[in-house]
């Protein structure tokens, strides 16, 4: 079987890492990024050495800074911008694209920035509602996918035949592909988890210790849910890859920006000069804000997001929003 050709829009380090794992499967792998300058720095080093400098680029990785030109050769779209950048993304894509009806698939861990909603909601608004997609999403720190360190990701697909070219894009010996069809429950847990593990670096930034963060994954696990399932996401799936388990990885593994970012909010470092030393992606941020429009919007009681929310965006300061959290009535565990 002819291998696929794909184009992979977004050259920070997660995008970088699945260029490089779609390359190891033998498959024409292109990799996009806005920055001229810095992809040409990347053409000539044969590294991204801005965002995951340890990893050299084989011969075979197109790099390229022309989107009409990435869109034009390939057969299968994959987006890994920011959630910021997301549906400028598709704005600028949607005058390129040959087939009107070509599925589009991504990686981004967010919501929408203006609405606040779930990206398919953004790719039904900007291209059309029968747009064919899919997301990508899983405990998957990017420097261990582009080490080819054994990795598991789930993959949720409006349509199946779609799900299966995705998955042999994909899938090989280092990163099993898992499918799904829950679209709605395999984006929450990537958008949510990015909070909590802000929550679970908080924690350990105030020097709270390893009991506090198993609470904090445990019940931020419960609000993962419940906001989950008021979306019409399924239980199954936030206890799979892309729920637990990112929110495993994110809230206990120092490799996770978000975590850092608690840490040193918790340490007493203000967010601006936190964001500018991690100089990176902190998805967990606009997430904050997001979650918290969203559980408002659905009803839904996210008592540790919301304190992040407060610790983000409303100037409160770390150990307040803790003892907000103390404070709260005894109540049975499984009340929800
Ligand atoms: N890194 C990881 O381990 C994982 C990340 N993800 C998700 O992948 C997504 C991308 O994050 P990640 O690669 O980690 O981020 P990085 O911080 O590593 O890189 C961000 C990239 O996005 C680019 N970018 C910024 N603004 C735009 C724009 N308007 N249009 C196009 N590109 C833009 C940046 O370019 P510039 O340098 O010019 O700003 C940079 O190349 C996030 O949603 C993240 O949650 C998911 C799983 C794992
Ligand atoms: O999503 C990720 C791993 O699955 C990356 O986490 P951070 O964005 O917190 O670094």
């Amino acid at each position: 079987m002819r291998a696929d050709s794909i184009a992979i829009l977004g050259a920070g380090s997660w995008g970088t890492a699945l260029a490089l794992a779609a390359q190891r499967n033998g498959h024409k792998v292109t990799l996009w990024g806005h920055d001229a300058a810095h992809m040409a720095a990347m053409a000539a080093s044969r590294r991204n050495q801005r965002y995951l400098p340890d990893t050299e680029l084989p011969p075979g990785l197109a790099l390229t800074a022309d989107l009409d030109r990435a869109v034009a050769d390939a057969d299968l779209l994959l987006l890994v911008v920011p959630s910021h950048a997301f549906k400028r993304t598709l704005q600028r894509l949607k005058p390129l694209l040959r087939d009107p009806a070509a599925p589009i698939a991504w990686a981004t861990k967010g919501l929408d920035a203006d609405s606040g909603e779930l990206l398919h909601h953004s790719v039904a608004a900007e291209l059309s509602p029968s747009t064919p997609m899919a997301v990508l999403s899983g405990p998957t720190f990017a420097r261990e996918v582009a080490a080819g360190l054994p990795t598991a990701i789930t993959l949720a697909a409006s349509d199946p035949a779609y799900a299966e070219r995705l998955t042999r894009l994909f899938h090989g010996t280092g990163f099993r592909v898992y499918t799904s069809t829950d679209m709605i429950g395999v984006q929450l847990g990537g958008a949510v988890k990015n909070v909590l593990a802000i929550a679970a670096g908080i924690s350990d930034g105030l020097g709270f210790g390893a009991n506090s963060r198993a609470a904090l994954i445990t019940r931020g696990l419960a609000e993962m849910m419940r906001l989950g399932l008021a979306l019409g996401g399924q239980r199954e799936t936030l206890m799979g890859l892309s729920g637990v388990g990112d929110l495993v990885l994110t809230c206990t593994d120092n490799q996770s920006r978000n975590r850092r970012l608690g840490i040193a909010l918790g340490s007493g470092q203000a967010l601006p000069a936190a964001l500018a030393d991690i100089g990176q992606e902190v998805e967990g941020v606009a997430a904050a804000r997001e979650v918290h429009r969203l559980a408002g919007r659905h009803g839904v009681e996210m008592p540790i997001a919301e304190q992040v929310y407060h610790v983000l965006h409303q100037g409160m300061a770390p150990l307040d929003a803790v003892h907000n959290l103390l404070r709260r009535e005894p109540k049975a565990e499984h009340a929800d």
